[in-house]
């Protein structure tokens, strides 16, 4: 599909309309696609694109299914556009509280500034149908559209998790939480919890974690207490796990690999601040700009690398380390719930692609750790694949590889935890703790 200018003059539904084209169409994240729309909106409009947009990614395949029933033949060329203007318009009508009236309206005239003013009566007769039909009662018998995943993750979780996978498509469509850490190295949980109260923040502990917040409310963060002086940072509970599984200790050499945006590496050296060494290597250069901003604004000093981990003479000086985080590359499958676009974005034939670049990467690090040291392999995936398939066969291809069970259950052919999504009200993750062995 051809890429499609910005439209020219703001206005919130063609812009929002543009979000939706820009991800499904060409296959850009939301955020890079906010990011540009919301520089000319201001502070509530950009709450409202970033719901919209987000919702109809969420709920895409019964949006579609609407538009199918209502629209004779698909747009084609530069009027495609105006196909998600519609699913947009029909999300207003069914899944907010915007009013049928500016529902229908706002997103009619909004046509115009997607260079169609000649479709605004087509805009206009399908939202118009749509609800004299009353299509949003008929129940629509049909699991996979009814689950908003695409046909290819809806499956790929039946496979992984049987009896269970209703329960985990249902959470993987939910609305998450947002976690903090506390940087305990500028303040304590004490200290910040009452600087949360003082501001009438609402919040709850995690029994779980140690230095984990729960807020109650979607909140502006940069203006929490303490943002500034940095004393948290926003952190799922999730991979709030890896820095306590790592267990770093002083004086010790630490490789955190694929950093960015530096989230663990954060708590990597709240947990030690006494180790030798910690570098956080990315590839991504325009990444790892947030991981300096991110240990700026902590007050945390690392060394931060750009290079490809799976090819390490352009980025490693020769000493091995004595514990590696490797928080590959992956589907993100786990945190679809955070960032609803990941499921459009993603295609089935990426799972093999990436679990062969994550076994690359693996192979490669192994041999940069010391006799007797820790890798913990992380993934924000649900899918085995990516997880204790992927450690169990590595287990069995690699002599000096021992399985350092983080829970109870765990044997080499089933090594790992993994985390599902909404698990005590975390993201869904994976982790695995190998050591290398002595000699
Ligand atoms: C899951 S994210 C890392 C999140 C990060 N650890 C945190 O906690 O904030 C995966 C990262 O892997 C990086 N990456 C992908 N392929 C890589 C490679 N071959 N070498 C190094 N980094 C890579 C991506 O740029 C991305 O930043």
């Amino acid at each position: 599909m051809k890429p499609l200018p910005l439209p020219k003059q703001k206005n919130l539904r063609a812009d929002c309309a543009w979000v939706i084209y820009q991800i499904l169409e060409q296959g850009k994240s939301s955020r890079e696609c906010l990011e540009r729309v919301q520089r000319r909106h201001n502070a509530r409009d950009n709450a409202w694109l970033q719901e919209m947009s987000l919702g109809v990614m969420r709920r895409l395949p019964l949006l579609q299914h609407w538009l199918r029933t209502l629209l004779d033949r698909p747009l084609k060329g530069n009027k495609k556009v105006v196909e998600h203007l519609i699913l947009l318009g029909l999300y207003q009508l069914n899944f907010s509280r915007v009013s049928k009236h500016a529902a229908v309206g706002e997103t009619v005239a909004a046509a115009s500034h997607l260079n169609a003013a000649g479709l605004k009566g087509l805009v206009n007769a399908v939202l118009r149908n749509f609800q004299r039909e009353e299509l949003a009662s008929k129940p629509v018998d049909d699991a996979i559209i009814n689950s908003g995943l695409p046909k290819w993750l809806y499956k790929a979780i039946e496979e992984a998790y049987d009896a269970d996978a209703d329960h985990v498509r249902n959470e993987t469509n939910a609305m998450a939480p947002i976690w903090l850490r506390v940087n305990t190295l500028q303040t304590s949980l004490t200290a910040f919890t009452e600087a949360l109260d003082g501001a009438g923040v609402q919040y709850t502990l995690s029994d779980q974690h140690s230095d984990a917040i729960i807020l109650t409310n979607r909140e502006d963060i940069t203006a929490l207490p303490g943002f500034e002086k940095g004393h948290f940072a926003v952190q799922d509970g999730a991979a709030q796990l890896a820095a306590h599984y790592l267990k770093p200790q002083a004086n010790e050499r630490i490789l955190d690999c694929c950093a960015a945006p530096g989230g663990k590496t954060g708590h990597i050296v709240e947990r030690a601040p006494n180790t030798e060494y910690v570098l956080a290597l990315d590839a991504d250069a325009s990444r790892l700009k947030r991981v300096e901003e991110n240990m700026t604004r902590l007050k945390h000093q690392v060394d931060i690398k750009q290079g490809d981990a799976a090819a390490p003479d352009s980025w490693w000086d020769g000493k091995l380390f004595d514990r590696i985080l490797l928080d590959a590359p992956c589907s993100a499958t786990g945190v679809i719930r955070r960032h609803p676009d990941i499921r459009w974005l993603r295609k089935a034939n990426d799972i093999d692609n990436l679990a062969q670049l994550q076994r690359r990467i693996l192979d490669t690090l192994w041999g940069l750790l010391k006799p007797g040291g820790t890798l913990l392999y992380a993934t924000c995936s649900i899918l085995p694949k990516e997880n204790a398939t992927q450690i169990a066969q590595f287990l069995s291809d690699t002599p000096d590889a021992m399985l350092s069970p983080i829970t109870k259950t765990e044997t080499p052919e089933k090594p790992g935890r993994q985390i599902k999504p909404g698990e005590q009200q975390m993201d869904g993750f994976y982790y695995a703790r190998l050591v290398k062995s002595a000699e």
